[in-house]
């Protein structure tokens, strides 16, 4: 009975093996055509160098193949990763391919493989080894999922820029992912060459690798199973044809492009996204606000009070003719709540970029806990114990809330992939800490109750609460807050203001920008005005406040005819609502987005959520 399906098995599973190594880097954001040519040079390689099977037995020299297939697979992927790493979306397919073509090509005009007639290879595969083969693939890829390296990759393909922000070295993780796929595409290439008993570098061209690609999207990158469903797919759709007696070679193609098509306009994430993505989320009372730290985790020493924390000195930043920061001096200390305001362009975001390590200075320099950013990787200056958030969400919208918090631990939990292929307790242990220290950050922003939320179902309020939480889970010394109250109602504003001075009280020095002055004025220890990229104030709320060069430049200057102040200017440290409606007049909230416009007015603030761009 299995005898009579032993081919098409075997080829599901072959074609899944090869799928993986498309959906080893997929997993990563990384679209690479180049394993067709890892797959041809291990099997070319392999089937060359291997012992025969009548010397040591047919399954040893298989395994001894397999053994130098991967190698060599993983050896390329390494040769040709390193200069190509830094590339992206289609420029990496367009090299990879390129290599792919030129080792079809060598491997053609040699005489050791047999040119175009190919090499012979005994057939020793079985339908029971290649399923096993495909077992053990699968397993990796299912136990690397939700470890920290699996979340770190899928963090990587969500958003790289906020991936290095957390600490992921993504440079060396894409380069991890790209040998992983080599290894397995060398593994495809070596059980394809001792199944189909010859090969020829034709079997590896071009529309091999699309082949491969085809299955990796079809299946679904996002869960490991896909492969297989999409393996099935495209072998059993012949198998069905000839059953039923319609042969048509075009048929199967004619599909799977259709199926492709279908899939990426409806179904992003592959055959697999119909399958719901399960997160565990611990059990009531566990991350509990309250309890005590999880053991396990890295702990970090914060800065004592006083300590400097951040040193900038003559620090500019120039966009061809634009100067967005000009020669900021600015020392921020330890336990200290710096609130960070402006007019709309005054360089905040800019100066903030270059302290988190995101944007190199034009001059000047700046070291913060004790690193020279500017000249260090944003992943170091992370590990330095700078956290933030983003005025533009740069959440990982297809990871569940905790998976997001989970990613924004990573530099303070213990890899586990490795051990939780072995299933060692030491890696469980290891996971409940890091869940629970996870939880416990979504409890800090209020976010509990919704830890297996997906991040793009969350409102735009959960979501910069969401970005917080991600940042706190780095038990980050220097916590940088791009407009966290955007689009947040007065009394959110006011809660978040209280978290945010409740981290101070911890132990963190916070640096942050916001456009909500009240709030400003009511939770920083002191307020630094930037304008034209320039500081023209620092000082104490109540002296801001006060300050006629910041009524000047940033809030408009009282109306000359009346002698009153403006409405929204600053009478008594607190800032009038400039709406002028019924407002408590007090600085929470008292002034959303408000932006300077005609003298000693103020534009009605904008309470209107930003959309993430
Ligand atoms: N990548 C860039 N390329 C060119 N110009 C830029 C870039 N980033 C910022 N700028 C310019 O630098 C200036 C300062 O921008 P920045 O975003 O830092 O201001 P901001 O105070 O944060 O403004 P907002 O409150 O609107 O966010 C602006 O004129 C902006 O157009």
């Amino acid at each position: 009975m299995l005898a009579q399906y032993a081919t098409p098995l075997t080829f599901i599973a072959l074609g899944a093996v090869f799928a993986y190594s498309f959906y080893a880097v997929l997993i990563a954001g990384q679209l690479s055509l180049g394993q067709a040519g890892f797959a041809s040079l291990a099997a070319f390689t392999a089937a060359s160098l291997a012992p025969s099977g009548d010397d040591v037995g047919d399954v040893p020299a298989l395994l001894t193949a397999v053994v130098i297939g991967m190698a060599v697979g993983a050896t390329a992927a390494v040769v040709l990763g390193l200069p190509t790493m830094h590339l992206r979306g289609v420029f990496l397919a367009i090299a990879t391919l390129g290599f792919a073509e030129a080792v079809r090509v060598v491997l053609l005009n040699l005489e050791w493989t047999g040119g175009a007639q190919g090499l012979a290879v005994p057939r020793v595969l079985t339908v029971g080894m290649a399923w096993t083969a495909l077992a053990v693939v699968a397993y990796w890829f299912w136990r690397m999922g939700p470890s920290r390296y699996g979340r770190a990759l899928e963090a990587i393909r969500e958003d790289e820029l906020a991936a290095r922000s957390m600490g992921i070295d993504v440079g060396r993780h894409r380069l991890a992912a790209f040998v992983t796929s080599g290894a397995v595409a060398g593994l495809y290439g070596v059980l394809f060459a001792y199944y189909v008993r010859l090969i020829a570098p034709s079997d590896f061209d071009f529309a091999a690798a699309v082949d491969g690609l085809v299955t990796a999207v079809l299946g679904g990158s996002t869960m490991f199973l896909g492969p297989v469903l999409g393996s099935g797919f495209q072998t059993m759709v012949p198998e069905i044809q000839r059953a039923v007696g319609v042969e048509a070679g075009w048929i199967r193609p004619f599909l799977a492009g259709l199926l492709l098509l279908v899939v990426i306009l409806f179904l992003p994430g592959g055959l697999t996204s119909l399958i719901p993505r399960r997160t565990r989320v611990p059990a009531a009372g566990d991350g509990d606000p309250d309890g005590d730290a999880a053991p396990g985790l890295a702990a970090r020493r914060h800065p004592a009070p006083g300590e400097t924390v951040v040193s900038l000195a003559g620090l500019s930043k120039e966009y061809g003719g634009v100067h967005a920061v000009r020669g900021v001096d600015l020392e921020v200390r330890g336990g200290e709540v710096v609130g960070l305001i402006g007019p709309n362009g005054a360089g905040k975001t800019t100066l903030v970029n270059m302290v988190s390590g995101l944007v190199p200075p034009s001059s000047g320099t700046a070291t913060v806990l004790g690193t020279a950013v500017g000249r260090t990787p944003v992943h170091r200056v992370a590990a330095a114990g700078v956290s933030r958030t983003f005025q533009h969400s740069k959440l990982f919208n297809r990871l569940s809330a905790l998976e997001n918090v989970l990613v924004g631990a990573h530099l303070v939990s213990r890899p586990t992939f490795l051990r939780r292929l072995l299933w060692l307790p030491s890696s469980r242990r290891d996971e409940r800490a890091a869940l629970e220290h996870a939880t416990r950050c979504l409890h800090r922003v209020g976010l509990g109750h919704l830890a297996g939320t997906r991040a793009s179902a969350l409102s735009y309020g959960d979501q910069r609460r969401l970005e917080i939480a991600r940042a706190l889970a780095a038990e980050p010394s220097l916590l940088v807050l791009d407009e966290p109250a955007a689009g947040m109602n007065h009394v959110e504003a006011g809660q978040l203001s209280e978290l945010i001075r409740s981290l101070a009280r911890d132990g963190l020095t916070i640096l942050f920008i916001e456009h909500n002055v009240g709030m400003v004025l009511e939770t920083c220890t002191r307020v630094v005005v930037l304008d034209f990229g320039q500081v023209i104030a620092s000082g104490t709320p109540a002296q801001i406040a006060a300050d006629p060069a910041v009524i000047e430049a940033y809030l408009g200057t009282a109306d000359p005819d009346d002698g009153e102040p403006a409405r929204g200017s600053v009478a008594d440290g607190t800032l009038a609502d400039p709406t002028g409606g019924g407002g408590d007049g007090g600085a929470t909230g008292a002034v959303t987005n408000a932006r300077p416009s005609v003298a000693g007015t103020l534009d009605p603030p904008d309470t209107t959520p930003r959309n993430a761009t």
